[in-house]
């Protein structure tokens, strides 16, 4: 069942050579000096002198022609300049000095961003992306320069139907959508937020090739509960408390009809909201619209795909997941996103969609061990709630504490998603040396780095040498001397987001099901070899994520398919993908993917 799935795509990279060898047109409704101005299609020195002409650029530009590839090195030769200038700064100073220098070659150029993003994104991710991404948000109104993306307030309200017709492009495949209540770790940061779906969507062009003229990231702005934002003059959001109940529903219903009726093709991704409202909206959209909640859904892919891997990792078929005692530390939209698709995968490992006798989750949140004792519990944390008596270790109270469970449980996996930096403190980590597991797993998923339940050297240093380590947010690998190294995994939802809108996108399926994000995650799993396992490498590296995505995407199309979900999309019928085999499948993928090069213009009034 999990077959390496490497091999079969050897080709991808002859088939991208190819299809970037002759780039097709490019229509440009503008001319002259409205080019050089839009990123879209601006080449900066790189208009070849026919181009000039024919666009009414002479004379705007200086006379030499530079190419693409000089273009490149420069830009690589001032990033390398900016790292060696800022190099005893703090390290807050830098990164949003390479972020600043990324995001004005972003607003200029956005072939050139693109390409030099694909080509280095283990580099450029920590700064387009989890940690600095969160950093940019909360410095928001002080980095303003120029809008990216749409802003739909409360005041809009009546409104969106229209204003959706503002945005530039004609056509729009990805959206991702906040409204700014829970960013990463950090709270409610208002309209500050819109750097995540910004930063999101470049995963989405690096990783899943979704051409950049057709995404949009969007924030929803239905004011913010932040005071300290709200009193900020520097703020550049709704000065009000936020839209609660039917008020703020009726705020994302307009603005999901407005999508669907301009592009009813398009595919939501909702990121970064509050959890009721995460949990809510995706309840309220998922059957109407093509739409899927990221921190809720594509978390809990990446997660069971680690927590098999950590399973293999101690040697043990796959069918002993269901023997894993697994800790989880935060009951919000992820932890419950992870827990509730874990269960899912152990009542099909079952066979009989039972849970086995003994209940192998453990679930704590600020008020600790969540039990069946619990007040006012959430519904969607009730199934997770642990009883008194048999069947049960002993001792356990309810609210009982994070340490007194990892000392009484004894588990195979510790899993957080908190949002609490630290928690995994040396005496919660020393604790998981008792783990019942020879390897034990010790996932430390909030974000960014400062939020991380731990850090990896402390991981190592206290769980111990033999333990698998995961954070959603980059460490460095750790030293652990004598030539050995302790490695560090990024648990992160964007090794399963981006290929699950390409795929989705691809198949034509007009609803993301169970099915579609299941076989996204085992892809991610199977993907890894044993040999990788074995050293503790439970996810691919970053660098190979458009390979991974192009398998991952793949995948969602073949369930969607095999689900009869698959409707097509341009040419390719819904006939035609069902008979595709797996390696077509793959192909028909990585043909589908934007990679950035040059592409002639060509004026049309
Ligand atoms: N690595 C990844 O791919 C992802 C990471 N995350 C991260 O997970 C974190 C949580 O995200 P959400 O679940 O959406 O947030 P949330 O706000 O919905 O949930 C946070 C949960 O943590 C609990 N909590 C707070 N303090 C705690 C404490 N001291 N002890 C135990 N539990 C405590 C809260 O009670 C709540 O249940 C964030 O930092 C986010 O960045 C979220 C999605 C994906
Ligand atoms: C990675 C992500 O989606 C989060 O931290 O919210
Ligand atoms: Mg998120």
């Amino acid at each position: 069942m999990w077959k390496i799935a490497r091999a079969a795509t050897s080709n991808l990279r002859q088939i991208r050579r190819f299809s970037t060898a002759i780039p097709g047109p490019c229509i440009v409704h503008k001319r002259g000096a409205d080019i050089l101005h839009d990123p879209w299609f601006n080449k900066d020195t790189g208009f070849p002198l026919t181009e000039r002409d024919r666009l009414g650029l002479r004379g705007l530009l200086p006379p030499r022609i530079i190419s693409f590839e000089q273009q490149y090195e420069r830009f690589m030769e001032s990033y390398r300049s900016l790292e060696k200038n800022t190099k005893n700064q703090p390290s807050n100073v830098v990164s949003l000095a390479k972020w600043r220098i990324l995001n004005r070659l972003h607003d200029r150029n956005e072939t050139l961003y693109y390409r030099v993003l694909i080509d280095n994104i283990k580099d450029f991710a920590p700064i387009i992306y989890t940690p600095t991404v969160g950093l940019v948000c909360q410095n928001y109104g002080g980095l303003f320069r120029r809008p990216r993306g749409m802003y739909f307030s409360a005041k809009d309200k009546g409104e969106m139907m229209s204003m959706i017709y503002n945005w530039p492009s004609p056509k729009v495949d990805m959206i991702v959508l906040t409204d700014g209540s829970r960013i990463l770790g950090l709270g409610d940061l208002g309209v500050q937020g819109i750097g995540i779906p910004i930063g999101k969507l470049d995963m989405y062009v690096a990783a899943a090739g979704i051409n950049p003229q057709r995404i949009l990231p969007v924030m929803l702005d239905v004011g913010t509960s932040n005071q300290k934002l709200r009193e900020d003059p520097l703020y550049l959001g709704l000065r009000q408390p936020r839209l609660e109940g039917e008020e703020y529903l009726s705020i994302v219903d307009e603005f999901m009809e407005a999508v669907f009726t301009r592009w009813p093709k398009a595919i939501v991704q909702f990121e970064d909201f509050q959890m009721k409202w995460a949990f809510e909206t995706l309840q309220r959209y998922r059957k109407r619209f093509c739409m899927f909640n990221d921190d809720i859904q594509g978390t809990a892919g990446v997660a069971l795909a680690g927590l098999l891997g950590a399973v293999r990792a101690q040697n043990r078929p796959l069918s002993d997941f269901v023997k894993q005692k697994i800790v989880v530390v935060g009951a919000g939209s992820a932890g419950i996103g992870v827990l509730n698709m874990a269960k899912q995968a152990v009542s099909r490992m079952m066979g009989n969609n039972e849970m086995p006798a003994n209940n192998p989750f453990w679930l704590l949140d600020k008020d600790g061990l969540v039990t069946k004792e619990r007040k006012n519990i959430d519904p969607s944390a009730a199934p997770f709630a642990r009883g008194f008596g048999p069947g049960e270790v002993e001792g356990l109270r309810e609210g009982a504490s994070l340490l007194e469970v990892v000392k009484k449980v004894k588990p195979h996996v510790l899993l957080g998603l908190s949002g609490v930096g630290g928690i995994f403190n040396e005496e919660v980590l020393k604790a998981m040396r008792e783990s019942d597991s020879t390897r034990p797993a010790i996932f430390a998923m909030s974000n960014p780095t400062m939020n991380a339940e731990c850090t990896a050297a402390d991981a190592f240093k206290y769980a111990g040498e033999n333990i698998v380590f995961a954070s959603g947010s980059p460490f460095e690998n750790v030293n652990l001397g004598n030539g050995k190294v302790g490695h560090v995994n990024q648990a992160n939802n964007m090794y399963l987001f981006p290929g699950i809108g390409l795929g989705t996108l691809l198949s034509g399926a007009h609803f993301i099901s169970d099915g579609m994000l299941q076989a996204a995650s085992e892809c991610l799993a199977s993907y890894m070899t044993d040999e990788e396992i074995q050293k503790g490498i439970l996810y691919p590296s970053i660098s190979s994520i458009r390979h991974i995505t192009t398998e991952v995407g793949a995948a969602v199309v073949r369930e969607a398919v095999a689900e009869e979900l698959a409707e097509g999309h341009c040419e390719v019928g819904a006939k035609e993908l069902m008979h595709m085999s797996k390696d077509e499948t793959v192909e028909y993928v990585a043909r589908n993917m934007w990679f950035p090069v040059y592409s002639p213009l060509v004026h049309e009034k």
